[in-house]
């Protein structure tokens, strides 16, 4: 078992809700997502650091996965700026993210399940909805590249010992692999920003270590990473910074041993939740919302094939 290495000295000035850091790699500024009358992100300010793990928490319903949403061109905000690398990203669509280098996970999906892990890794099949979606995603990412996807998908299906699984239906693989792949998969496009999102999610706990093992992995390449997760013992362990949003804002954020002592995060965890421990909220809405961003991509990657037409 490896032990986190925590990077320190990522803010500048002084700590609290969108406090500066010394070199971030996204920067956002008064990003609001409304659902009729449900302000679900209303953050003002928040600045994602560099070459750190970020664990982005807080009670469900909270924001967090709309939030991802809308920094990776999955959803648009009412309002608000935000910028990558410098960049700014604001109405960029979710493949010209990817390709910029902000990359999130995706679950596995049902259809997804019926591909073959190495399928999974190139998402070059057609038929099912999913693979479609998932497929013109790609496609627009490599540009037919076909020769060397393979042989960098076998190279990081070796990194994360799924070798063995290649020519298996992804829907055979436990828990703990599944998101192996997912993370395998977002690695594909040699992304500088991974976001995970629930890293942890029905994984079992032997595979635990291994999942946090990989996911330090990508700071180690020199990778940026972002999480949402609900599983306060992988937010403790290899978290450099935590960021904590209730009803859409960021109300927090330091390191994860101040954080967890922080009266603002009991109270946001406490409004929400007066009976549910820290570590055992169920991932229902993300799945949901996850779904929803799939049929939002579907008809922006529609759109550009009329587009094409
Ligand atoms: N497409 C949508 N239509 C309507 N309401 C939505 C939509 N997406 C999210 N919401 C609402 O926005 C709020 C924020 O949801 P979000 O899923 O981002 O929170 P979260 O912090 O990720 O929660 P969890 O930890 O449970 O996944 C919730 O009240 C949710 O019901």
């Amino acid at each position: 078992m490896s032990s986190a290495t925590k990077t320190h000295h990522l803010v500048q000035g002084e700590v609290g809700p969108g406090c500066a850091k010394v070199d971030p790699i996204v920067v956002a500024d008064a990003v609001k997502r409304q659902f009729g009358g449900l302000t679900a992100v209303d953050v003002a300010h928040v600045e994602i650091p560099r070459g750190a793990i970020t664990a982005l928490i807080g009670p469900n319903g909270a924001g967090k996965t709309t939030f991802f949403n809308l920094l990776t061109g999955f959803d648009k905000p009412n309002e608000g700026t935000w910028s990558f690398e410098g960049q700014s990203l604001a109405g960029v669509p979710a493949y010209k993210v990817a390709r910029r280098g902000m990359v999130r996970t995706f679950q596995l999906t049902k259809s997804l399940g019926r591909l073959t892990v190495l399928q999974n890794m190139l998402l070059g099949a057609t038929g099912q909805r999913g693979e479609r979606f998932f497929s013109a995603f790609w496609s627009f990412l490599w540009k037919g590249q076909e020769q060397e996807n393979i042989a960098r998908a076998d190279d990081l299906l070796a990194r994360f010992k799924l070798d063995a699984k290649r020519e298996d239906f992804a829907a055979s693989l436990s828990g703990g692999q599944r998101k192996l792949l997912e993370m395998a998969r977002a690695l594909m496009s040699k992304p500088t920003l991974v976001m995970l999102d629930e890293p942890m999610a029905g994984v079992n706990p032997a595979l635990t270590q291994s999942l946090l093992d990989h996911v330090l992995g990508l700071k180690a390449d020199g990778m940026s990473v972002l999480f949402v997760e609900h599983d306060m013992h992988m937010v403790r362990h290899i978290s450099d910074w935590v960021i904590v949003m209730a009803e859409g804002k960021v109300v927090a954020e330091g390191p994860p041993e101040s954080i967890m002592q922080d009266q603002a995060v009991v109270d946001a965890y406490l409004g929400a939740h007066h009976d549910t421990d820290l570590g055992t909220l169920t991932n229902q809405e993300i799945q949901q919302i996850e779904e929803e961003a799939a049929e939002e991509l579907e008809e922006i990657v529609a759109a550009r094939e009329e587009d094409k037409a």
